[in-house]
This record gives structure tokens, sequence and C-alpha cells, in this order.
């Protein structure tokens, strides 16, 4: 067996998986996290179910020593025959995935400044798994590369031309192997060609973003110049007005620094709930009357069906909206309320199909007559594994 080790390193904490990519089935997966607090732990899923155990130290890499021992233990790491890295921003640099060489780590490096809060947790994981495995293949696959598609009215921000010639200040949009992967099987699922496929995605997980995909390619995105802009997420605000920053500067006396931390942080399912950023959590307390939940639902469910609707402006035609994500894939309620708000596109819910289709289905959720929405589980590392695959074969 070949095996592709997917490393996806955030600040915190580096998730994996271990696949084979002619066979959609991952072989192991898991979670280092907690990877600068007093106790780092690493979670493996194998065939036999979870395993949680400690890590002996902090940061990157001792996580990657640890998922070493853990495919060592299962005799698995001789099969590993190349690894594939999820970075996040990739610039216009990169409109493809790119085998990694030193010139590639100080590309992405030069991205930095674009994803302050991303990509040094990828380099971090980068340098973490060349030292672990010198000998084999690398692969960066990039979240920006797939929307490098979209034509420039639409990545363009209304500013002086200086700041993008530059300085690079433009949308870029995130999340490319998620948007791409569903609506690949989107377009297999309805049995039509993807060169003729016109779909709308909205992946919400913990970042959310929703991209109009016309013949498989990106043409517009919620996501910009960064993974803030857009929609309402766990943490993060997604649109605002440009003029806050002055205001709270002026008014609150906050730094830049600040502003950002608010923003990325203490915004979003968080900060308009003052309870969590866990759809699952907010769902329990709007139940129960908690009314800064309900109001979290409520704006998190109007901003994505307004969007919706704004991304069927490029496409013309809809074959499918296409919910993924973790709340994509089985919060009913979010579902409901947003083709609720969608009568004016002529969505009509199916209500036992909505229930129905959580936890890993896929599936129509939309009523007879009405236009197509699908829930379809996403599978970035997967994804991940072919980019891998492709660029190396
Ligand atoms: N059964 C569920 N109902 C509602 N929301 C859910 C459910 N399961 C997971 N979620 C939500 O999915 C989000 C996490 O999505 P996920 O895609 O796993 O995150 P990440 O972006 O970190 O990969 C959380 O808000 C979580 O509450
Ligand atoms: C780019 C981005 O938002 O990623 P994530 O959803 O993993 O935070
Ligand atoms: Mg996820």
């Amino acid at each position: 067996m070949s095996l592709i080790l997917v490393l996806n390193c955030g600040s915190s904490s580096l998730k994996f998986a271990l696949l084979e990519p002619s066979n959609p089935s991952t072989v192991l997966s898991g979670l280092a996290e907690k990877l600068f607090e007093d106790e780092p732990r690493l979670i493996v899923t194998d065939g036999e179910g979870k395993q949680a155990g400690p890590l002996p130290g902090q940061g990157h890499a001792v996580a990657m020593r640890g998922i070493l021992e853990a495919l060592r233990g299962r005799g698995l790491l001789e099969q590993v025959s190349s690894v594939g890295h999820r970075v996040v921003h990739g610039g216009e640099r990169f409109r493809q995935a790119t085998r990694i060489t030193p010139e590639v780590v100080a590309q992405i490096e030069a991205c930095v400044p674009l994803a302050p809060l991303h990509n040094p947790a990828n380099l971090e994981g980068i340098r973490g798994a060349m030292e672990a495995f010198p000998g084999l293949p690398h692969v960066a696959v990039f979240d920006t590369a797939f929307h490098q598609t979209m034509p420039p009215h639409a990545y363009r921000y209304a500013l002086p031309e200086v700041l993008y010639r530059e300085h690079g200040v433009r949308r870029y949009g995130f999340h490319g192997a998620s948007h791409q992967y569903v609506t690949r099987r989107a377009a297999e699922l309805l049995g039509i060609a993807l060169e003729h496929s016109a779909f709308v995605s909205a992946h919400l997980g913990n970042g959310c973003s929703i991209t109009a995909v016309k013949g498989g390619r990106s043409v517009d995105t919620s996501m910009g110049l960064t993974p803030l802009e857009g929609l309402v997420m766990g943490t993060r605000s997604g649109d605002v007005d440009p003029g806050i920053h002055a205001f709270l500067a002026e008014n609150l006396g906050l730094s830049l620094r600040e502003v950002t931390e608010v923003l990325n942080k203490g915004s979003g399912l968080l900060g308009l709930s003052g309870l969590s950023n866990d759809m699952r959590e907010l769902e329990r307390a709007a139940a129960e009357g908690h009314a800064g939940a309900g109001l979290a639902l409520e704006v998190f469910c109007y901003r994505l069906a307004k969007y919706v609707a704004a991304m069927c402006v490029p496409l013309g035609r809809l074959d499918a909206l296409i919910f993924t994500g973790g709340i994509g894939e089985n919060s009913s309620l979010v579902r409901e309320k947003v083709l609720g708000q969608l009568g004016i596109l002529g969505f009509r819910l199916e209500p036992e199909q909505n229930a129905r289709t959580v936890r890993g289905q896929a599936g129509p959720i939309t009523a007879e007559g009405s236009p197509l929405a699908l829930v379809v589980p996403t599978n970035e590392e997967l994804m991940i594994a072919w980019e891998t695959q492709a660029v190396l074969s």
C-alpha cells in the first residue's frame, strides 16, 4: 500500500489523516491539540476506535514525533510515500498545489502578512514534517489556489489600484479544497458533467465561506484578503463596516492588534450570543429561550441566505445549493432557516429529508419542484491527498 499523510496545522492544533487516494476511507486520522497549553495531547482514530494520550511537550515538532510513533506502532510508517500539507494562503503566486522546495517555503513565508493567523502555523508543520520525513516528497495544497480563477470584477476591491499592484490587496478566498471536493461530488451525485455544472457551495465549519462554482471553477467567494470577510463564523465577525477600526480606536482606545483580535476571536456566534462559538450549544440554548443564542442563530442564517442569493448572480443558472462542513452537514435547523428565507428564489424545504440528512449522509433536502439544495459531506483531506498525488505523478 502506498499512503499519503495529510497534515493540517492550525495555530494550536495539528490535524492529520493517512489515506490511500484511490480509496475514500481513511486508514488513520487524528488530532494533536492544546499544543501550547499545559497538557498537550494526541487523539488517534483507527479501525479499532479512538485513543487519546498526552504528548511529552509543547509545539508542532513534538506533535509530529507523536504522530510518527502512532504510525510506527501500527506498522504504517514504511507505507507513507508522500506528505500533503494544507497551506491557507498562497497569494497570487500559487494557482495550483506545488511540491515543496526551499524556494516554495520562502514564498509561503512571504504570504505571512496576508494570513498572520494561519500561515506561520502551516510553516511550523512543514518544517516539523520535513524533519520527520526527510526522504519523502512534500506538497503544499493552498486554500487560495482554487479561487485563482475568479475574474477581476469579483476579486478586486474598490480601492486605489496601487494597493493591489504593489501590495496584493485583493480578495483571495479560502476553503478551496472543500469547495472543490463538494462540487465535484455533487456533479457526480447528480450525474452531470462538471464542465457544465453551476453550484453555490456553503462551507459551514468553525470558519465559514460560500463560493459560486461554474464549470468546476470558482467565480466568486465570500472570504477576501484574509479569512475574516463574509459570513458569520464561530468567533469571526465576517462583514463589518471597514469604518469600525477607526471607531474602536478613537472611541475605545483599542490598538490595531486589539481590533483584529476582537474581530477574529471574540465575534461571530460567540460574540453575538455571549455564550459559545459551538452551533450545537447555541441550538440547545436557543431552544431553552437564551436570547443571545437565538439572535446569533438568526444573524448567522440571515447573512448566509443573503450570500446564497448574491452567489447566484455570477452563475446564471443553479444546479444545486450545497451545504457542507460541521454545521452544513448536521444542522437541520440552520438549513431550514436559510431556505425559509430564500422563497424569492423558489426554495422549498422537504422537512423529513432535511431532518434525516445528518451525520455524514449526502442527499437532497428540498421538495419536488423547488430548486435543489443538497447536503454533501466534505473531505478536505481526501482532496489534499488527490492534489498531492497529482503533483507527484
Ligand atoms: N449535530 C450538529 N448540529 C449542529 N451543529 C453541529 C453539529 N455537529 C457539529 N456542529 C457544528 O459544526 C461546527 C464545527 O464544524 P467543523 O467542520 O467540524 O469545524 P472545523 O472548521 O474546525 O473543521 C461547530 O459549530 C459545531 O457546533
Ligand atoms: C481559512 C479558514 O477559515 O480556515 P478554518 O476554517 O480552518 O479556520
Ligand atoms: Mg473540518
